[in-house]
């Protein structure tokens, strides 16, 4: 496309890549960055988790928590100057941050049928952004997690892997929750980044590109060169 030039079809952009790599921040400026709406479909997994929790379901029943999420009357707002997360009108925006819901997320994340459902929900969620009367200026979305690129859209017209060493991942992680990189701070957050990576593997890979993803490892990017290299992959498209 000619800079300047109007986009007629929405352009969908998938995003994943492992804990801590930058993908909820950096997606969400490259959305704003292009005028396109922004999924963060890991708030979907913790929100599923929050609501189980929230409605004393024990998260080792995977077919209480499963009928539990097809219920789930769970809204995203996909603006990225201000997405929101909001269940039965109550917003949790906040409270899906919490270590209790970092800690169990993968329990939910890891139940096949819960991901059926919160896959059909965010292949609805891309298609109702390609729509002109969503929110959006332009028309399209950034959608993030772990299996856009592979299962969720895998015909995205840009598919990108993005990566950070184990060491940078931490790090950043450490500095958002303590405010601190220390060795004890990063030592605290190896269980939320490290395991939860792990465990969320055995059921969804993110670690390797799939064909026709392109990598981008933002080890030794800061944040605004990590946001012109994704720009510029998807200028390259
Ligand atoms: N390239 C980067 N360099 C330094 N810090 C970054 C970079 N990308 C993201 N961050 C910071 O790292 C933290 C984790 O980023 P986040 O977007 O939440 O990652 P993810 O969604 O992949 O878990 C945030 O505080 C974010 O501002
Ligand atoms: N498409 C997705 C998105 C997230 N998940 C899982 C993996 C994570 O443990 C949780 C929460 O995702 P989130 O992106 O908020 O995780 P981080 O806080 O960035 O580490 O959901 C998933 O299995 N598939």
């Amino acid at each position: 496309m000619e800079t300047g030039e109007l986009s007629t079809s929405p352009l969908v952009i998938a995003i994943d890549g492992p804990s801590g790599s930058g993908k909820s921040s950096v997606s969400k400026a490259v959305a704003r960055s292009l005028g396109l709406s922004y999924l963060d479909t890991g708030a979907m997994y913790r929100a599923a988790t929050w609501w189980c929790l929230h409605s004393g379901i024990e998260l080792t029943d995977a077919t209480a928590v499963a009928d539990a999420v097809r219920a789930m009357p769970l809204v995203m707002g996909v603006d990225p100057a201000a997405p929101t997360v909001t269940v039965g009108g109550t917003d949790i925006g906040e409270a899906i941050r919490e270590t209790s819901i970092s800690a169990s997320v993968s329990a939910v994340a890891t139940n096949l049928d819960v991901r059926a459902e919160l896959g059909r929900l965010q292949r609805a969620a891309i298609e109702e952004a390609g729509h002109a009367d969503s929110f959006s200026q332009g028309r399209g979305i950034v959608a993030e997690g772990r299996d856009i690129t592979t299962v969720v859209a895998p015909d995205a017209d840009v598919r990108v892997l993005l990566t950070a060493s184990e060491e940078a991942r931490l790090a950043r992680r450490s500095l958002e929750v303590h405010g601190d990189a220390d060795a004890a701070s990063v030592e605290a957050t190896r269980d939320q980044v490290l395991r939860r990576d792990a465990d969320d593997s055995t059921v969804v890979q993110f670690h390797v590109a799939a064909d026709g993803v392109v990598t981008v490892d933002s080890s030794d990017l800061d944040f605004d060169q990590t946001v012109q290299a994704v720009l510029d992959v998807v200028a390259a498209r």
